[in-house]
């Protein structure tokens, strides 16, 4: 078995390429791949092959001559649920077979019909008029008769009334009016019109266009059949994919519903209620939200909110599915943003209030070869965010149908049970607090208000804290390396000087297994040299240079500003899986080391303080978890796979003798308490490993540093965010300039803006926060030069950790 994107791609061009030596002419054949992958013609030889094969039982043509491409093959399975957490959910809609399935293009539906010529020619039209038809039921025009929204309105108007010192009726009845207009505008503004006409309509463009563009749109259909399953339950799907993509909603809702589940309503954000396509999105399935639901005249928009819980409330009740992009936006950098609480929050109200008896949650990661709608670079490096207008949209639409982006995968997780997930959290806190008296699973509506501020919402705060990172911790595991990625990843942190590509062949196959050892999938396969020369030409000569050197092919990434930005975006899916063996690596760099050993203690301690410092870049590990014990076994881990620590028999061997030798110097008999002890190993290979694991997480060492140093600039004064951001990133280009910086992919808004959250949260940095404008200040312990310059200290120290610089 093998992945298709590729699989279809170099089985392609392997069964027409001219060139008869390809191996040795790789070159040639990628020129060919390109070409073909372009042609017409190409792509309904392609379909009639599929055709054929399909009816042969076989998915795509497989030559003998590409055994490889056999789809017996085992791949990894990723995406089922937590263990710990929903193991029932874990233990249902499997079946034996799911795993072994081979993946299949969207894309190519029609290998599916067997015979009739009608058929096969309008075979899109077919496709979507067979499709199962659900009904839509429109539920807006019951919102403002929900005794929620009527509350909402008589507690605003009481309270204005009360703000303008006026006791009349007759002005308390004019207040009522207007927030009714205003809350009939809100739920007008908000709705969805789903139209199952029009969603089978964009089907079958889409079935036209995404071709035009796009290679292949990748799933597994095991993942695709467990949620059918799920669909049968009559329970609420909610999907909560990560967001790379304006392309994400519309393959979503396309695989959906051409698998005859039920299309979602999206959560989509009110910027994209523009002429036209606002309109379009609406009867596709979005409903409007505000980006920040922010407070009306310096008060919480009590209107609003009941509005958007009753909307959402009705849906769910009316059995419509729910989809939602937790983080709130689209990753500018490539990670996976931390979540945002408030859609989610009112799910989970919804079912703890009995309006509907569970849940089905279902995390979903999209990935792309190439990066559709724009590379953020503009933004990372200080400019305003652009507000989307029509023409940017049609522009945007027209550039995109005339590039090649090559394939991307969709991962659906498996859909598990909110009912029995808050059930293990809320047994998991009677166990650790068992003080706090657990009401999570039976809350009152009327006293657990979403937005009040009681100990029961303090409790639900958390809970959907710990379920929302859960699913983006999930959402990261599961989603595939795409070739792009493997490439960019290897350049930026290991060979960012240029590598020929005989070694990076080398190092492509390590990464490859080492990602399959720890259960990740990837999104290629073929030869790893085919796939590398398939990832320069997607990347592209401004992100990544191939030139003969000494008469051998050498590959160079652009890691210079602002070129680099971009190339770090497809780096950082991988930076994400391995943030964690970076932190071990960087921790050990700056412990203390006697007789080339470290006690577990210290390494722990700095792995801690990293982890606490990169709170808003990364999730380390699931909120079931604890973070020590997954540090622990991941440095056992690298004491297989990377062998930078010696095996545990011999550093305790290193411990009875320590101990020993200490008993004989000491006076008195007191045991010692125990210190496990890990043994380094010195070797050449091992130390190498150490500073490329640690240069990983590097451009976010520097630009936290960098960060903390220009603090300097508050002490005795205020600045407003924009300005700080603003001297922070000068400061930071002066240093590349002078060779201080080493990465230039340290010089983003993202982490600085990040940094500025974590000073704020250890206490140094204050922020006084109003409508948009932040305020940032120093706490009066830190408003002197002296203490913000031990702090920089305090992470400047893992830029220059011994083990770093020998
Ligand atoms: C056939 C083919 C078809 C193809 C064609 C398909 C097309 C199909 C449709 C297209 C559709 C487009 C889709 C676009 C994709 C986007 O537009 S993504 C952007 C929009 N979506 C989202 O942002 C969703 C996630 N965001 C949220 O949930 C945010 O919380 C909100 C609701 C936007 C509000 O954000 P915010 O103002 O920053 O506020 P936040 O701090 O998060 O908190 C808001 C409230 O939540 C509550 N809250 C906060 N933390 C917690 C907590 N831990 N627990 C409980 N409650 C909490 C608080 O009570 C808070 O209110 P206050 O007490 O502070 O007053």
């Amino acid at each position: 078995m093998v992945d298709f994107l590729t699989s279809r791609t170099f089985a392609s061009y392997t069964n027409y390429a001219p060139s008869t030596n390809q191996q040795n002419n790789t070159l040639a054949s990628l020129a060919t791949l390109k070409r073909y992958s372009q042609d017409q013609k190409y792509r309904k030889q392609l379909t009639r092959e599929a055709d054929a094969n399909a009816r042969d039982g076989l998915l795509f043509n497989v030559k003998e001559s590409v055994p490889e491409l056999r789809m017996t093959e085992r791949r990894t399975f990723m995406g089922l649920c937590c263990q710990n957490c929903t193991f029932t959910s874990r233990e249902s809609l499997v079946k034996k077979t799911t795993e072994n399935l081979a993946l299949i293009n969207v894309l190519n539906h029609e290998v599916a019909f067997k015979s009739g010529f009608l058929s096969r020619t309008f075979s899109h039209v077919f496709q979507v008029s067979q499709l199962k038809r659900y009904a839509f039921p429109q539920v807006a025009n019951l919102v403002l008769r929900d005794d929620r929204v009527k509350k909402a309105v008589e507690r605003v108007a009481v309270q204005q009334l009360k703000d303008s010192d006026s006791t009349e009726d007759e002005f308390y009845q004019e207040l009522i009016k207007k927030n009714q207009a205003r809350a009939k505008k809100l739920v007008s503004d908000m709705r969805s019109t789903l139209s199952d006409f029009l969603l089978r309509f964009t089907s079958w463009i889409l079935y036209k266009l995404l071709p035009c563009f796009m290679n292949s749109v990748v799933v597994h259909p095991g993942q695709v059949d467990m949620l059918k399953q799920a669909s049968k339950t009559n329970l609420p799907l909610i999907f909560l994919p990560l967001h790379r993509s304006h392309l994400d909603y519309i393959l979503l809702s396309f695989i959906l519903l051409n698998n005859d589940i039920r299309s979602p309503l999206v959560a989509a954000g009110d910027n994209l209620r523009i002429p036209f396509f606002g309109s379009l999105l609406r009867g596709l399935g979005a409903f409007f939200i505000k980006r920040r639901i922010d407070p009306m005249m310096g008060r919480k928009d009590h209107v609003y909110k009941a509005v958007l819980h009753t909307y959402m409330n009705l849906c769910l009740r009316s059995g419509h599915n729910i989809e939602c992009f937790l983080e709130g936006g689209r990753t500018r950098t490539g990670k996976p943003c931390m979540p945002k609480y408030g859609v989610l929050s009112v799910i989970v109200e919804t079912f703890m209030d009995g309006t509907i008896e569970d849940a089905l949650l279902v995390p979903v990661s999209l990935n792309y070869e190439k990066l559709i709608d724009g590379n953020f670079i503009k933004e990372q490096l200080g400019e305003p965010k652009k507000m989307e207008t029509f023409g940017d949209a049609l522009k945007g639409i027209w550039h995109v149908l005339n590039s090649s982006y090559g394939s991307m995968r969709v991962d659906f997780n498996q859909p598990f049970s909110l009912r029995e997930l808050i059930k293990t959290f809320d047994q998991n806190n009677k166990i650790s607090n068992p003080n706090v008296s657990a009401r999570v699973l039976k809350s009152n509506p009327s006293t657990n208000s979403l937005y009040g501020t009681d100990v029961v919402s303090e409790e639900h705060k958390s809970l959907v804290e710990n379920i929302s990172k859960h699913v983006i911790y999930d959402c990261a595991q599961s989603t595939s390396v795409m070739s792009t990625n493997a490439l960019a990843f290897l350049l930026l942190s290991k060979f960012r000087q240029g590598i020929t590509l005989q070694k990076l062949v080398v190092a492509f196959e390590d990464l490859k297994k080492d990602l399959e050892l720890s259960r990740r999938d990837v999104g290629f396969s073929g030869d790893a040299v085919d796939v590398i020369n398939y990832a320069v030409e997607l990347l592209g000569p401004a992100l990544v240079k191939k030139e003969k050197l000494n008469g051998e092919d050498t590959i160079k990434p652009i890691a210079i500003l602002p070129n680099v930005i971009e190339l770090s975006y497809y780096s950082n899916s991988l930076v994400t899986h391995f943030a964690l063996e970076s932190v071990i690596a960087l921790a050990l760099s700056v412990a203390e080391i006697r007789l080339n050993t470290v006690s577990q203690d210290d390494l722990m301690e700095n792995a801690l303080e990293l982890c606490s410092f990169f709170q808003y870049e990364f999730l380390f590990c699931k909120p079931c978890q604890n973070l020590e014990m997954v540090i622990t076994s991941c440095i056992d881990d690298l004491i297989i796979r990377k062998e930078i620590f010696l095996p545990e028999a011999e550093s305790n061997e290193l411990v009875r003798r320590s101990r020993n030798i200490a008993r004989q110097f000491e006076d008195d008999d007191e045991e010692e308490p125990f210190q496990k002890l890990y043994k380094i190993n010195t070797s050449k290979e091992a130390m190498e490993n150490v500073k490329y694991m640690a240069h990983i997480l590097m451009p976010l060492i520097e630009a936290y540093a960098i960060t903390g140093f220009t603090l300097e600039t508050l002490v005795q004064r205020q600045l407003l965010e924009s300005e700080l951001v603003a001297s922070v990133l000068k400061e930071m280009k002066e240093q590349l300039a002078t060779g201080s910086l080493n990465y230039d992919e340290s010089v983003a808004v993202d982490p600085v803006k990040n940094a500025l959250k974590l000073y704020q949260k250890l206490g140094i940095l204050e922020c006084h926060q109003e409508g948009k404008l932040r305020l940032y200040y120093l706490k009066e312990a830190y408003d002197n030069s002296e203490s913000v310059k031990l702090f920089y200290n305090k992470v400047n120290k893992y830029r220059t950790g011994n083990l770093l610089i020998q």
